[in-house]
């Protein structure tokens, strides 16, 4: 294949802002889309975009104006039966419009995970209205975790201990689904010991590999921290790598994947799959010779990735706003760089609301625990202020 190529990533957030900036070392041309302007990923791509990407009509337009050779989904929430049409008319899908809509609602992704492929998931049941919830939570049990089919991040989504919470569960799920579904999932709480990412590469023409694992803790279901390598043994490896496989063959196409592992004290338990850069492996900007993003341009345009090497005791921190502004600034800059093997990125979110995602903190550390507590040192240090 010839260079430059043009791609189209239909969502700009800051897993597509360093995709572009990967992409764009290697002199590809980028259209940056998403759902307003100045989005972290515009702020560096040839061009860009603003569009409702649940619609059919938006997309078509600017597929018709762009002719994009490749579409790079970055996030959910998208009319991927539209993909379906683009893929048909020759433009490469990534990973393919029919993993892009397995991966947008949790309930066809966890029928094929469970039902087609017999893979061993968190018992689950599904609910389209309250009172089927309440029938359902009840077969589970308690505690157990509600979240709306379409949604990410851990939008909408809550753990319930006890029946007397199913009703602000279903209204929270809601409230918070994206796109046009009504339905929730019901998961049986699982106790695990610690969750991974386990980041798998499926290339066109050559045989998936596969990342070292990633630790990683959540709140609110969103990613607080993450670090590479996660202290598993070879075998929970070796037994989380051949389910990845299964389930990324059978999505096929290529691309990364973040595929997410329960790991209790004798079980690896799937979660769910991105099939693309995961939130939690932002560690690798710091932890491998080549990062989660370089690995997707890589896979995507067929180029080869003779190694991947991990650098050592690494990990990353959230830097998460606590207030809504319309206009951001950062101090505390140089406090957090002023460590050794520290580094940052501030997203250029143009505004602020609690918990949003504004940048990550990286480190290295002799160890984990050291790795861990200087992102985190150094994630606090920084304040986000208005502008
Ligand atoms: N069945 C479960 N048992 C225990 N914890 C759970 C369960 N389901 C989800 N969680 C917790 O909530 C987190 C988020 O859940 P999940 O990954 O399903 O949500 P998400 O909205 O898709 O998140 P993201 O898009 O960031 O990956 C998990 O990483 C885990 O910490
Ligand atoms: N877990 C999925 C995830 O981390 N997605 C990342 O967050 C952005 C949305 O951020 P925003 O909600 O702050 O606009 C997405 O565009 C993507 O980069
Ligand atoms: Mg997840």
């Amino acid at each position: 294949m010839k260079l430059p190529q043009k791609l189209m990533l239909l969502g700009s957030g800051e897993l597509g802002k360093e995709f572009v900036i990967a992409a764009q070392r290697l002199g590809n041309y980028v259209i940056a889309v998403d759902r307003y302007a100045h989005a972290p990923a515009m702020q560096v791509a040839d061009c860009s975009e603003v569009i409702s990407m649940l619609s059919a009509d938006d997309l078509e337009g600017i597929v018709n104006k762009h002719q994009p050779d490749f579409i790079i989904p970055e996030i959910e929430a998208i009319r991927t039966e539209k993909l379906v049409e683009f893929e048909q008319r020759g433009i490469t899908v990534i990973p393919t419009a029919a993993a892009t809509n397995y991966t947008m609602n949790r309930d066809r992704i966890r029928e094929l995970v469970s039902k087609n492929l017999g893979i061993r998931t968190a018992r689950y049941g599904y609910a389209i209205a309250l009172e089927e919830l309440i029938s359902v939570s009840n077969e589970i049990g308690f505690p157990n975790v509600v979240k709306p089919v379409m949604s990410s991040s851990g939008k909408g989504q809550s753990v319930v201990t006890h029946k007397d919470e199913v009703e602000k569960a279903w209204s929270y799920a809601i409230a918070n689904s994206r796109g046009d579904s009504q339905k929730v999932i019901v998961e049986e709480f699982i106790n695990f010991e610690i969750e991974i990412t386990l980041l798998t590469i499926k290339q066109w023409n050559a045989p998936t590999i596969f990342c070292p694992p990633i630790g990683h803790r959540q709140e609110r279901g969103d990613y607080q921290e993450s670090w590479q390598p996660a202290e598993i043994s070879a075998q929970m490896i070796s037994d989380a790598q051949i389910i990845a496989k299964k389930v990324t063959d059978a999505l096929s196409g290529a691309g990364i994947f973040g595929v997410e592992f329960f790991i209790t004290k004798d079980e690896v338990i799937f979660s769910e799959l991105s099939p693309r850069p995961h939130d939690t492996g932002m560690v690798t900007l710091i932890s491998q010779n080549l990062n989660e993003f370089e690995l997707h341009l890589r896979a995507i345009l067929g180029l080869p990735i003779p190694n991947i090497e991990q650098l050592g005791a690494s990990a990353s921190a959230v830097i998460l706003a606590q207030e809504h502004l319309d206009s951001v600034a950062f101090t505390g800059i140089a406090e957090a760089l002023s460590e050794k093997d520290v580094d940052i990125r501030l997203f250029g979110k143009p505004n602020a609301h609690p918990y949003r995602r504004m940048g990550v903190a990286l480190a290295k550390g002799s160890n984990i625990p050291e790795a861990r507590e200087k992102a985190t040192r150094a994630a606090s240090q920084i304040k986000i202020i208005g502008n």
